[in-house]
């Protein structure tokens, strides 16, 4: 689930299914209102709309916001990512190239360059490059206009944006994970695209199973298609999903094995916690980030761990779901 290997076919589902207008974007009702009136604003008074960054957990829809940005704006986007800007020469030969109202849209911004980053300042606040010409005493800058342009960030971490950047933002624009009746409406719009059949009450018993993430309700939609083909009459019911996601290992509540190990680990090793998010991950094997972007924003909105300023905590909740006693207590 966290380092999927992408195929063509996956590629060009992905794309398929992806909403195009604001209208058809289900959930973050607050992100879309407020969208909607800069988008309006904007548009009749025929400028770009101002910076947008895009933040929370992976999967959640930020590549497909963007893209429904530049299509309400009625304007061209141009994508790229923080580390494949190498060079400052890179973001400037991007930032010349756009026309005026452009989206740039810039994945993983908080793994752009510093040097690169400074050339994003004035780009951003007066539509303008600097450039040095030359080297040594010779060396002079010169200033070039751009066009005004969009630019819209997305990142999993906000918080390691620095803060000259995240400041250049006119909207901070944070998505929130869905809740199953959000999914389970994805699901059954994503299975009429995919001509998949999908009953109601196995949509919603897939939603509640996709840890708030519609590109894990997506996934998980086609590997079940398999499992209704192959053991039922095609049509995907809810106990076609209780025995597809039993044999994938996902758990009534949506947890995968990663999950489930993060919160073991902390029980069983550390006494419930708190333990520190480097030291967890080491003992698991794992990457801390997989760890804090992938399993926590979920085991977290179930209430099945804290994070506390001396580290990760099992709550009483996550006990139960696992049968697990905390220490000292015994079942009567
Ligand atoms: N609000 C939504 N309504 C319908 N489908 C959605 C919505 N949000 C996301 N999706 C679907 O979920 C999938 C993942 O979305 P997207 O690629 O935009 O996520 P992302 O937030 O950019 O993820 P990442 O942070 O990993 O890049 C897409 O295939 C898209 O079809
Ligand atoms: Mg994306």
């Amino acid at each position: 689930m966290v380092a999927p290997e992408f195929t063509q076919e996956d590629v060009d589902v992905e794309f398929s299914l992806r909403p195009k207008t604001l209208d058809e974007y289900v959930g973050q009702e607050k992100v879309k209102e407020n969208l909607s009136v800069f988008i309006q604003a904007a548009k009749a008074r025929d400028e770009a709309l101002d910076h947008v960054l895009l933040y929370g957990p992976p999967g959640l829809g930020k590549t497909t916001l963007s893209n429904i940005i530049a299509n309400e704006m009625n304007v061209n986007i141009r994508i790229t990512s923080g580390p494949a800007i190498e060079k400052p020469g890179d973001l400037a030969a991007l930032l010349t190239n756009l026309s005026q109202n452009d989206v740039l849209f810039i994945d993983e911004i908080h793994r752009l360059s510093r040097a690169v980053e400074e050339v994003l300042y004035p780009a951003m606040e007066d539509f303008a490059l600097d450039i040095i010409i030359g080297k040594g005493p010779a060396a002079r800058s010169i200033r070039i206009d751009l066009p005004k342009f969009t630019l819209v960030g997305a990142t999993t971490r906000a918080g390691q944006l620095t803060s000259p950047l995240r400041d250049r933002f006119g909207m901070l624009l944070r998505l929130e994970l869905y809740t199953p009746e959000q999914l389970s409406q994805i699901i059954l719009r994503s299975a009429g695209i995919l001509e998949i059949d999908c009953d109601p009450e196995g949509a919603l018993e897939l939603a509640k199973r996709s840890r708030g993430t519609p590109r894990v309700a997506n996934r998980l939609l086609k590997r079940v298609r398999d499992f209704a083909q192959v053991l039922g009459n095609g049509t995907i019911t809810k106990e076609i999903v209780d025995i597809a996601l039993e044999r994938l290992e996902i758990d009534e509540l949506g947890l995968d094995t990663n999950d489930i190990r993060m919160l073991t680990t902390i029980i069983r090793n550390y006494g419930g916690g708190p333990v520190g998010l480097e030291t967890l991950a080491a003992a698991m094997g794992e990457e801390s980030v997989t760890l804090e972007d992938v399993c926590e924003p979920y085991l977290m909105q179930l209430g099945f761990l804290s994070r506390t300023p001396r580290g990760r905590c099992a709550t009483p909740l996550a006990y139960q779901h696992l049968g697990i006693l905390p220490q000292g207590q015994q079942f009567l």
